[in-house]
């Protein structure tokens, strides 16, 4: 049999990774941070010098993906691609352009289908994403879209930003989310939609505990804790 998946999809700063991890913990399951795989993708490009619109070579690379995921002492997970610290890299805006960028092409997506799904694993997975529970997970028995309007996805993020000192421009962080949003949505392979039975819960101005609260409450109706 295999172990339960809840998905957790939905556009940048939904609140996505906070939710999950804090899942994750509470039930002592897995966590898959599928965007870093597309982050990854997109700085080992940089790194080995192919352009992210060379699509077959940048294929190539998310099929032999050297990534490794190490929790540190401080609760962080380091991410490292061919031994190389590559944490911090990934996590710039610049980061998230290329992961978008990448994970537009159809042949990036379907190397890293079976690395994904590996992370299925008793006691159970939740796992952040775009497609998780419409293409990675679709027979997932809970799923969850979370989302929040642009301009407050904006704020969270340069927030977030600021507090680990990197130099950013709120301006400029919400044209960047709108942005990626619309490239996510428009792709015509896994784009960013709610799967059909997915639970949708806008947090424009709800706060993270309200959030974990909802979500807590249909994990126990589903009877998975
Ligand atoms: N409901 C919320 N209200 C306020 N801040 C939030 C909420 N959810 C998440 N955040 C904050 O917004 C930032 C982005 O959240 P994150 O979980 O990284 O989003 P995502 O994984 O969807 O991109 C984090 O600093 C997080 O603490
Ligand atoms: N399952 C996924 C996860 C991420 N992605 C892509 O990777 C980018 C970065 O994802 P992320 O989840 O790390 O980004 P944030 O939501 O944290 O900003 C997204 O903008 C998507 O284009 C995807 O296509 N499919």
């Amino acid at each position: 049999m295999l172990a339960p998946v809840i998905t957790v999809d939905g556009p940048s700063g939904a609140g996505k990774g906070t939710i999950s991890h804090m899942l994750a913990d509470r039930l002592g399951w897995r966590f898959l941070d599928s965007g870093a795989l597309y982050r990854v993708t997109g700085q080992a490009c940089l790194i080995e010098g192919v352009s992210w619109d060379d699509h077959a070579a940048v294929a190539e690379i998310a099929r032999h993906l050297d990534v490794s995921f190490t929790a540190a002492a401080s609760g962080e997970v380091l991410v490292a691609y061919r031994g190389q610290d590559v944490s911090r890299a990934i996590r710039t805006e610049e980061g998230g352009r290329g992961a978008s960028t990448v994970a537009a092409i159809p042949s990036v997506r379907e190397a890293l289908l079976a690395r994904q799904r590996d992370f299925r694993q008793p006691p159970g997975l939740v796992a952040d994403g775009r497609d998780m529970g419409t293409v990675v997970f679709p027979d997932a028995p809970l799923k969850f879209f979370l989302t929040a309007s642009p301009e407050e996805r904006a704020e969270r993020r340069y927030k977030q930003l600021i507090l680990k000192g990197e130099s950013v421009s709120l301006p400029r962080l919400l044209e960047d989310i709108k942005e990626r949003d619309a490239r996510d949505s428009s792709r015509p392979v896994s784009p960013l939609v709610p799967a059909e039975d997915a639970i949708v819960i806008d947090s424009t101005a709800t706060g993270i505990d309200q959030v974990f609260a909802q979500v807590l409450e249909k994990v126990t109706e589903k009877g998975l804790m």
